[in-house]
């Protein structure tokens, strides 16, 4: 797509709250040169096709025609993942979270202190993730400077839409993988906010939103790795710099918020910690969430942040699971994130597939001490419905990363971030028998299966902000124009 208007004919699925989406088998959408949608129509028959395409000045070879067993869907916004993690998807699963991180994952992260090591590795993590769907997605790097500008670097010329954040843990860490110091930790995260802000906007097109397609985040390990003084001055970046979103984990495992408790012994919680450092704010994006108190989740509702379920990782690491509809009962923005390598699968499909399994879980044992409402329309202790697994995948963490505005579902002024699925024969588990009766009620069926039985073989082509950069179909353009590796 370049230059000039394209418009897609075909089925759209397309979230429009917690609870429902719409699904139309004959929709139009047109696509601006810059990548935003210019208009939708909803449902266009195809002998009304042409008349409907001169009447919006429109020639038929700017359309893109789906066939039968091909929709749209706004493209997933993964909240929460460690690209430096992705070599060791799948391994670990003995351990729960503090063993894991000291014998499974500070060795690997400290790796990325190679550069050349980086960069052959976060060119295949950026295309497994953008090829599995995810336009949007908030990445934790390692604690080196270097190498997480190469992570940004590479997120930019591939065009996907990211945080891309390096790690602050200046103590409880490793000797050979800690930060040196308060003032170094600061001084390296000062040096990316400003790297990342200054990446031309060359091969990534912006609609003249003034939100670039990758952007800065402030990336406190989590409680445990940083000093007070630390998080006090992160904080302070981030209340003198109004855009600047920050994430981090919270209340994952119950040994860890037991520590944090002892290296805090001040604040009243866990949440608390990261409130009176000046860290807990609309842009805050709150990984886990498992075990809070009742009243951190009142404090996380007031403060606006927003919650990442990871429940592939929360299963794998037996860390437990989130209440996630008592968060969603309480009117808490909640995402979806795959934090590989917790979880072992980069794919918000699988997380899509964990968060149902988990909130049946929940429905299990309905005795849970944070349930906060019994009327038929709360969410806490029942199964989570397609419509709102789609939202959280989708809009939700559209929400959560402050981009709702912009993303997450489809709508006249948003960005064209979308993935053409495909569930025709031949697509692996997903594919459905087409036959052309009742269409419109298939499409309910097609958006299930694919959730719950699709993979990179349904994900055709993967749109961000209406630039094609992914998909089974795509070919990557070489070589790729990124900054020579210096080396250490
Ligand atoms: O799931 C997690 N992954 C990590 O890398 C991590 N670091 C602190 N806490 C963490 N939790
Ligand atoms: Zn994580």
């Amino acid at each position: 797509m370049s230059g000039s208007i394209t418009i897609f004919y075909g089925a759209v699925i397309n979230p429009t709250s917690l609870t429902a989406y719409s699904a139309f088998p004959r929709s139009l959408i047109a696509v601006g040169p810059t990548g935003n949608i210019e208009w939708i129509t909803e449902e266009v028959l195809p002998h009304q096709l042409q008349d409907e395409l001169a009447q919006r000045g429109c020639l038929s070879e700017d359309l893109v025609e789906l066939k039968d067993g091909e929709f749209l869907i706004p493209g997933f916004v993964d909240t929460h993942t460690h690209a430096p993690q992705v070599p060791n998807m799948g391994v670990g699963q003995q351990y729960e979270l503090l063993d894991w991180l000291e014998k499974v994952t500070f060795p690997t992260e400290a790796k990325f202190s190679d550069l050349e090591f980086a960069q052959r590795t976060y060119q295949k993590v950026v295309r497994q993730f953008i090829g599995a769907g995810t336009t949007t997605c908030c990445y934790y790097g390692t604690l080196h400077l270097e190498s997480t500008k190469i992570l940004a670097d590479i997120v930019h010329s591939y065009g996907q839409r990211a945080f891309v954040g390096k790690c602050n843990m200046n103590r409880e860490s490793p000797h050979y993988y800690v930060e040196s110091s308060t003032s170094s930790s600061l001084a390296d995260t000062r040096a990316l906010i400003t790297y990342i802000r200054s990446l031309p906007s060359g091969p990534s097109p912006q609609a003249a939103s003034n939100e670039p397609l990758v952007q800065p985040i402030l990336t406190p390990r989590f409680a445990i790795s940083c000093t007070s003084d630390l998080l006090a001055s992160l904080g302070e970046i981030a209340s003198s710099d109004p855009t600047l979103r920050i994430q981090t984990h919270i209340s994952e495992n119950p040994q860890e918020v037991k520590y944090t408790k002892q290296l805090f012994p001040d604040a009243n919680s866990y949440a608390d910690v990261y409130d009176k450092h000046g860290l807990l704010n609309k842009h805050t994006i709150l990984a886990h969430a498992v075990h809070l108190e009742v009243e951190e989740v009142e404090l996380i509702r007031k403060r606006g942040a927003g919650i990442s379920h990871c429940p592939t990782s929360n299963f794998n690491l037996r860390s437990g699971v989130a209440p996630v509809g008592v968060f969603l009962d309480k009117g808490i923005k909640v995402g979806l994130g795959t934090d590989v390598s917790g979880g072992f699968s980069h794919s918000m499909l699988t997380a899509i597939q964990h968060a149902s399994m988990a909130s049946k879980v929940l429905s299990f044992h309905p005795s849970s001490p944070t349930v906060v409402s019994s009327s038929p329309t709360s969410f806490a202790n029942r199964h989570l419905p397609i419509a709102t697994l789609f939202y959280l995948a989708t809009m939700g963490g559209a929400s959560v990363c402050g981009l709702d505005a912009h993303i997450g579902s489809f709508a006249p002024g948003k960005a064209f971030d979308a993935l053409l699925v495909t569930v025709r024969s031949g697509t692996g588990a997903a594919s459905v028998h087409l036959d052309e009766e009742h269409k419109e009620k298939k499409l309910d069926e097609w958006l299930e299966r694919f959730l719950f039985c699709g993979d990179d073989r349904n994900i055709e082509r993967v749109y961000v902000q209406g630039r094609l950069v992914g998909g089974r179909t795509f070919t990557p353009a070489k070589p790729l124009n990124l900054p020579a590796v210096v080396a250490n």
